[in-house]
């Protein structure tokens, strides 16, 4: 196995601190700590050349298990083995073995171009002159950057900038790359870009590890998804079994010409109301097929316009969570 984690878990230590005035005051002369725990004893494997993605709703832990797979933390207990490393105690030379994009943090250098912080990395890590020049050109012309590389990096927009943080994580060529939400704030076309990247990396047998809270990231990519909250894992299994095994929902979109009718329909539940007239609803499909929910509602009203999507993510893990609890 490339990736093997046992029992793992982390607490964080906090100080508490009072509600009141008076509770904050006295907090900064009698320091009470608290433990977070934030990872409860969570253990997977991962093979070379899976893309395992990472879910769970803000605070389940994923940035924490993330950061203690790359080597930034050191957990409270457990075994994490990566390629025979132990991240947090070998530290130095297993970065030289793994890349990493966090979304929300560069590693490019804001003044500078790209080009220039690319350079910097091929001296950090040891980078031969022709493997660099090989994977530089590689990498370049996969991701069309030719002259975006040359511009200093505060010009680019983020589309471009984050083509070049996964450069700067893919030049020394690793063979697994952590990504922390790789596709945050990006437009349809450079999310296609880089989900379009990651897989062509993927078929060359780099394995990637990401946390996003985009499905569409996971469905286009990843083949397996661990579902993480509260610091445990809840599933561990592929897409496909996760929608499978918290039933058929849909999320529809509907305009009507009257103001939106009460629904009365059991598996049918409007969740917002974007205007008197539109509503999302939830169907359960197990409970309603989506034809019978269309035909009672152009019994009830003018239907002006619909769309039908997959469950949001969140709603997704939400079912799943309420089906697995006792
Ligand atoms: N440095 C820290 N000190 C104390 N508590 C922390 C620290 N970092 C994270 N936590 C807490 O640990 C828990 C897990 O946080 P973590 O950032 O791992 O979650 P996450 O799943 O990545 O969330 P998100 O999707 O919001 O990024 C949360 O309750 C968080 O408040």
């Amino acid at each position: 196995m490339l990736i093997e984690v046992n029992r793992l878990s982390k607490s964080y230590t906090t100080f508490q601190r009072g509600h009141t005035f008076k509770e904050t005051l006295k907090s900064l002369f009698h320091r009470k700590t608290i433990e977070v725990p934030a990872v409860k004893g969570i253990s997977f494997q991962v093979a070379p050349g899976e893309i395992v993605g990472f879910l769970g709703p803000n605070g389940a832990g994923k940035s924490t298990t993330l950061k203690i797979l790359t080597g930034v933390l050191h957990p409270t207990s457990g075994d994490v083995r990566i390629m025979g490393y132990v991240p947090w105690k070998q530290r130095k030379s297993y970065v030289g073995r793994i890349g990493a994009v966090f979304g929300q943090k560069s590693q490019l250098l804001w003044d500078i171009p790209p080009l220039d912080a690319f350079y910097m990395n091929k001296a950090i890590y040891s980078i031969p002159q022709d493997e660099f020049e090989e994977t530089l050109d590689e990498l370049t012309s996969l991701l069309d950057v030719h002259e975006v590389i040359r511009k200093p990096t505060r010009q680019l927009s983020l589309g471009e900038r984050m083509k070049c943080e996964f450069m700067m994580a893919m030049l020394h060529r690793p063979q697994i790359v952590f990504l922390d939400e790789p596709t945050i704030g990006l437009d349809v076309i450079a999310k296609e870009n880089i989900r379009e990247f990651i897989g062509k990396m993927n078929r060359r047998g780099v394995t990637f590890i990401l946390t996003t809270h985009d499905l569409d990231d996971v469905e286009q990519l990843a083949g397996r998804v661990i579902v993480i909250n509260h610091g445990e894992i809840v599933f561990d299994d592929s897409i496909v079994a996760m929608r499978s095994f918290v039933g058929g929902g849909k999320m529809v979109r509907m305009l009507t010409e009257e103001r939106f009718p009460d629904l009365n329909m059991p598996g049918a539940t409007v969740v917002r109301m974007i205007s008197p007239h539109e509503a999302e609803i939830e169907l359960d499909t197990g409970v309603i097929k989506i034809n019978d929910f269309f035909a009672r509602m152009n019994g009830m009203c003018t239907l002006l316009d619909m769309s039908v999507q997959e469950l949001p993510i969140d709603r997704v893990i939400k079912q799943l969570y309420l089906t697995k609890s006792p």
